[in-house]
């Protein structure tokens, strides 16, 4: 059986770190973006990383922000991910693997974006509200995704436990990446809202060909 990563994005609390580990997630994000309702500075992004063990991965988003702050984030991160209109080569210029976040407004060219960012690990996608770069809760017509590109897909915009099983039916992505949809409040996660969503995406899983 395929099992589909999951990354819970917008941590803030160490005891939501300490939960989503415990929940099984492969990948915790950090949103060091200040216009986010999930935003950490880098003093709280140092301490939350620190309690992340082996084997889980450490990524911090940045929405076209200053390379000199990316680079002492990097420190404590693992992965870089870039949610805002970064170019290729500014997201190459640091000594991390990255991945790049696509908004699916109208008329994205997706292979031709898998070309321009080459050097990315995966593709985000998400879903595209004018003038919000991110953590919308929105979905997007899932069927917009090609049946294969050559990228790691992973889907993000509006998941939750309710539609995660869906999404992996619909689009066999690498991964689901949730921020909304695990959350009590904006940047306060839930851990039950946590399990119940590993556990959507292992029936997911299952239900697989
Ligand atoms: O979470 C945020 O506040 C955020 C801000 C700016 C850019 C991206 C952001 N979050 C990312 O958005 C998607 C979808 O979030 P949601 O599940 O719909 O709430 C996800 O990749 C988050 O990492």
């Amino acid at each position: 059986m395929r099992r589909t990563r999951v990354k819970f994005c917008g941590l803030t609390r160490p005891e939501d770190v300490d939960a989503a580990v415990a929940a099984g997630a492969d990948a915790l994000g950090f949103v060091l973006w200040p216009g986010s309702k999930r935003a950490v500075d880098e003093a709280r992004l140092a301490a939350l990383a620190e309690r992340v063990p082996a084997f889980v991965t450490r990524v911090g988003l940045f929405v076209d922000q200053d390379p000199a702050l990316v680079e002492r984030c990097a420190a404590h991160l693992d992965l870089l991910q870039f949610h805002g209109d970064e170019a290729p080569a500014e997201c190459a210029r640091f000594e991390r693997a990255w991945i790049k976040a696509l908004r699916m407004r109208d008329g994205l060219d997706l292979p031709a974006a898998v070309d321009a960012y080459a050097g990315a690990r995966a593709l985000l996608l998400d879903a595209y509200r004018p003038g919000v770069p991110g953590g919308t809760g929105a979905t997007f017509d899932w069927s917009r995704i090609p049946a294969s590109l050559a990228k790691p897909v992973i889907l993000a915009g509006g998941l939750s436990a309710a539609n995660a099983a869906d999404a992996i039916a619909a689009v066999a992505p690498f991964a689901l990446d949730v921020s909304g949809g695990i959350e009590a409040a904006p940047g306060v996660k839930d851990a039950e809202r946590m399990a119940a969503f590993m556990a959507a995406v292992r029936e997911g899983d299952a239900r697989r060909p």
